[in-house]
């Protein structure tokens, strides 16, 4: 029997729409991801458990899960019958990579159990594919930080998918999911289809500029650097309270604020513990808008997908 675990992950990091993520877990030790378990068995069986299970397509072909199982027998050219169980913990349309989650996990723990026929590569490819199926498009910036951990800037090129990016140990990432669903390929078809050089030229700037600021160990600078051009100014009336809600919490001393992923989970990067208390106990009262809502102050989870059986 194999158990995966996989984290929960934000897309674009503000600065680096489709092509920089981070994965994160919560500092008090909660695991805020989806759990896969994969068993030997007679036939094939999904069966689903977990907070938000309810909100699983109701056809079971439908669950990326199942598909992930499909295109992982597919992959490997043969029907592998197994017993697998989804743990949905993950609230879907988010903005915390709840697909992603499924994603990493299911087709991880295929291949583990089956003893590793796919290096990390493969994998990662697959995991791409699967994701961009329900998604709206193939967009690494959910699974590869979600499968491998850390900052990852995504570069598909010279047959590298990913690269880390150093993070910064003193930064806590304040979580605040409002309870509300976005559709990730919804907030995806909204965006324009043509940018202005003036916001190019903005976007080149922030996203170089955050990278460099990570590698030579500038915090603060990276802090005031994390704006994003592409797709806040477009998702935020998505977003009820968002904007209120990032000049609290700047104002409460966060160093930035920004959309996890394509929303409604907004994350604010703060630099104290007691800040980021601050911060979440503001978001707590006034972000969320029902009892599905959550709050978590996160690190950077630097392992990304692991074994816990
Ligand atoms: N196991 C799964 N976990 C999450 N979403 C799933 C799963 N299986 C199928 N889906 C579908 O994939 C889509 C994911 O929506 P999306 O807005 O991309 O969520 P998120 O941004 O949280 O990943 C939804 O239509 C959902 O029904
Ligand atoms: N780069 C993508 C990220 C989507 O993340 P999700 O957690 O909302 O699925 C985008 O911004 O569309």
């Amino acid at each position: 029997m194999v158990k995966v675990y996989a984290p929960a992950s934000i897309g674009n990091v503000s600065v680096g729409f489709d092509v920089l993520g981070a994965a994160v877990s919560p500092a008090d030790g909660t695991l805020l991801g989806d759990c896969v378990t994969v068993e030997a068995a007679e036939t094939f069986s999904l069966e689903n458990r977990g907070r938000f299970v309810s909100k699983l397509p109701a056809d079971p072909k439908e669950n990326i899960v199942y598909q992930c199982w499909q295109r992982f027998c597919q992959e490997v050219g043969r029907d592998i019958p197994v017993r697998m169980v989804l743990e949905k913990n993950m609230p879907i349309g988010s903005g915390l990579g709840s697909s992603a989650c499924s994603v990493v996990a299911g087709l991880m723990a295929m291949n583990e159990f089956c003893h590793k026929p796919l290096d990390d590569d493969r994998l990662l490819a697959l995991m791409g594919e699967l994701e961009g199926r329900v998604s709206g498009s193939v967009h690494f910036d959910n699974v590869a930080p979600c499968f491998l951990g850390g900052l990852q800037l995504m570069l598909e090129a010279h047959g590298i998918t990913c690269q880390p990016v150093p993070g910064f140990d003193e930064w806590y990432w304040v979580m605040a999911y409002p309870g509300i669903k976005v559709s990730t390929a919804e907030a995806r078809a909204i965006l324009p289809a043509t940018y202005s050089k003036a916001d190019c030229i903005t976007h080149g700037r922030m996203l170089s500029g955050f990278i460099h600021a990570c590698h030579t160990r500038q915090p603060l600078l990276a802090a005031s650097l994390m704006k994003d051009v592409i797709a806040e100014p477009y998702r935020t009336g998505l977003l009820p309270g968002f904007a209120e809600a990032r000049q609290a919490v700047t104002g409460l001393g966060a160093l930035a604020c920004g959309i996890s992923g394509s929303g409604p989970t907004l994350f604010a990067v703060c630099d104290t513990p007691e800040v980021a208390e601050q911060t979440r106990a503001w978001l707590q009262q006034h972000y969320l808008q029902n009892d599905e809502g959550f709050v978590h102050i996160c690190r950077l989870d630097t392992t990304g997908a692991r074994k816990l059986g």
